[in-house]
């Protein structure tokens, strides 16, 4: 059973925390049935006598008043049975059955699901994050139950920057946009992937508090080249196959030119685009407008953050990354953004330029190690394909095994999609590794597109190894009382400080200093200690923490480039005087906590 003196004690220290928290009234436009059929300010039984009479309540509720401690404990223990009455049956009906419910609270009282998703953030990020968001997107014509965000379509040409007005709320801060064409590692899922924008902004207003009525979880279909999909007749989406070229385009300039008519100060964060359209829009766009994408800078800030703890793991100065060798898996937006902000590092530290930093990068794709000699060699790929006369021994599209046979890398780093692809050949070759602790990271999503276990990484490539997955995978008991470390490599450590503290900026643009701001911040968060223990990122439980932290770094970063205008009431030059640590206050103090606050009707 909950314990409700627990949660009024945590409450209380968080309220303390959280200045937020201390509710302000919340401006409403509807009354009656309407207010109770709205989960922004749907309270359910939590509703005081008072405000039922003020809000034309009254008679619409059972007669007893339930308080928000009451209401909180009676879903944890719905959780709880639904855990234990579901034991047994497979993983998928499992994890599904938890979203369901999840996803029912989510639909009907915010409020209380955001409170819940904070507080057991352990536990339910792998339910709305990865790996069920992958699930729930794979089935999401069947689940679909309610409308959640916004669908701009390719029949929408032309109508947008009026649809954009079809959006209830008066400011937008956060959107995350996606066009469904590489969701995690299972490919083009179309309209359906619109769980991963919905999953990204419940962890921005779990991780960074962004107001839940702030947020924008948006799909662009531009129809989809999944046959299967295409003959699904409960299939959601235009059944049409994908727009290309310009055609395609004009779609994203519309909607982006329509929001940021609306909303000029909103920001856009890609997420799960093709490789091709995850550049291309990238660069269209970054210095028009305020967005990122999140696979190629996100992605890469976390993963270049492991990279740093993994050379302190090995008892070596953080000079010695420019030494380490680095096999990366996997040449699509995530991996390539990874091998960019990583030869950035090395060249800052080495004060060589980029071209000549590159010697210690291998880059492996579908067809083998890169090198010049590639056919049709993609341009985005090419600053890191090998020049075959710097790889004795290596030949144009050799093998994982034989390249880190080879190689003896320090880290393999796995972004391809592909689950199993770090076999035990592999992982046992690493055990050659001229690292004394040689790092794996095999960071693909969900879990069985993760290119091993952790499991298996211990068991092949040894105990010595520090390992970390893009989704989670539980610690790996070694005997002798030894425990393997699971490190989660994921986004989720940046993107929510990113938007944060861009938005708190008030910058127009986000910058490849601020983006370094947040990966440098985040590696050097955890102490020596930790890092020699193998745990190389911290705890999810600790995510609001870290992302006030990025969030303070990315902010100070803007206004160190003289980017930074300002948000709300608090104009540059105050946030310019603001030492560090009174900028991480800043951050957090700003960051939504739910808790219900008193309605007033307003026509
Ligand atoms: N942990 C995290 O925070 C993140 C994880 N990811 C994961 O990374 C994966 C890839 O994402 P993107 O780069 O955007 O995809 P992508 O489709 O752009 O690139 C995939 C790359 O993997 C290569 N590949 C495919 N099969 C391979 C094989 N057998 N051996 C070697 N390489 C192979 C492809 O040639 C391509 O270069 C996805 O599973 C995604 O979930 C992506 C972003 C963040
Ligand atoms: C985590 C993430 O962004 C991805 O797997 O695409
Ligand atoms: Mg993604």
């Amino acid at each position: 059973m909950w314990n409700i003196a627990r949660f009024a004690a945590s409450n209380l220290s968080r309220s303390r925390r959280f200045s937020s928290a201390i509710p302000g009234p919340c401006i409403v436009h509807k009354r009656g049935a309407d207010i109770l059929h709205d989960p922004w300010f749907n309270k359910d039984t939590g509703f005081p006598l008072t405000e039922r009479d003020r809000l034309g309540l009254r008679g619409l509720l059972p007669p007893r008043v339930i308080s928000f401690e009451q209401q909180y404990a009676r879903f944890m223990e719905s959780y709880r049975s639904l855990e234990k009455n579901t034991r047994g049956q497979s993983d998928g009906i499992v994890s599904l059955a938890k979203w369901r419910i999840l996803n029912r609270l989510h639909d009907r009282n915010e409020t209380l699901y955001y409170r819940v998703l904070i507080d057991n953030i352990k536990n339910f990020a792998p339910v709305i994050y990865t790996p069920t968001v992958g699930l729930v997107c794979q089935n999401y014509s069947g689940l679909f139950r309610r409308p959640r965000g916004m669908y701009f379509s390719a029949k929408d040409k032309g109508e947008m920057m009026s649809m954009i007005y079809n959006w209830p709320a008066h400011q937008v801060d956060m959107i995350v946009l996606t066009d469904g064409s590489r969701i995690l590692g299972l490919g083009d899922l179309g309209v359906q992937g619109i769980g991963i924008p919905i999953g990204k902004l419940d962890m921005y207003v779990a991780a960074a508090g962004i107001n839940p009525q702030r947020i924008l979880p948006v799909m662009l279909d531009v129809g989809t080249n999944n046959q299967k999909l295409l003959e699904d007749p409960l299939y959601l989406g235009l059944r049409q196959p994908r727009l290309e070229g310009e055609e395609y385009l004009s779609i994203v300039d519309e909607f982006m030119e329509a929001v940021f008519t609306r909303w000029p100060k909103a920001i856009v964060q890609f997420e799960d685009f093709q490789m091709k359209w995850a550049f291309e829009t990238l660069q269209r766009y970054r210095k028009r407008f305020c967005m990122f994408n999140d696979d190629i800078q996100g992605t890469a800030g976390v993963a270049l953050a492991g990279l740093l703890g993994s050379v302190r793991a090995q008892g070596r100065p953080l000079s010695d990354f420019a030494r380490q060798k680095i096999v990366v898996v996997g040449a699509g937006s995530a991996g390539l953004g990874v091998l960019n902000m990583a030869a950035q590092a090395v060249s800052r530290m080495s004060g060589n330029g980029e071209a000549a930093v590159k010697k210690q990068f291998f880059l492996l794709d579908k067809d083998g190690l890169v090198t010049k000699e590639r056919n049709e060699l993609d341009p985005s790929a090419a600053p890191f394909a090998k020049d075959p006369r710097e790889i004795e021994g290596l030949r144009e599209g050799a093998g994982l095994v034989e390249v880190v046979k080879k190689v003896k890398p320090h880290v393999l780093l796995g972004l391809s999609g592909v689950g199993g692809v770090f076999n035990e050949e592999v992982l046992k070759a690493m055990r050659e590794s001229d690292s004394s602790k040689p790092a794996i990271f095999a960071m693909s999503n969900p879990t069985m597109n993760a290119e091993c276990t952790a499991a298996d990484a211990f068991r092949h490539a040894g105990e010595n190894i520090v390992f970390a997955s893009g989704s989670p995978f539980e610690n790996v008991d070694l005997g002798n009382g030894k425990v393997g470390h699971v490190n989660q490599a994921n986004n989720m450590y940046l993107f929510p400080g990113i938007g944060l503290g861009t938005l708190l900026s008030g910058a127009r643009f986000i910058t490849d200093g601020m983006l370094q701001a947040a990966a440098e911040c985040l590696a050097s968060y955890m102490t020596d200690e930790d890092i020699q223990n193998g745990i190389l990122y911290p705890s999810i439980n600790s995510i609001r923490n870290i992302t006030a932290e990025v969030g303070a770094a990315v902010l100070r970063a803007a206004v160190a480039e003289e980017l930074a205008e300002g948000h709300c009431d608090v104009g540059p030059k105050e946030l310019k005087n603001m030492s560090k640590e009174m900028t991480v206050e800043y951050v957090r103090s700003n960051m939504w906590f739910p808790v219900y606050s008193p309605l007033v009707h307003e026509k």
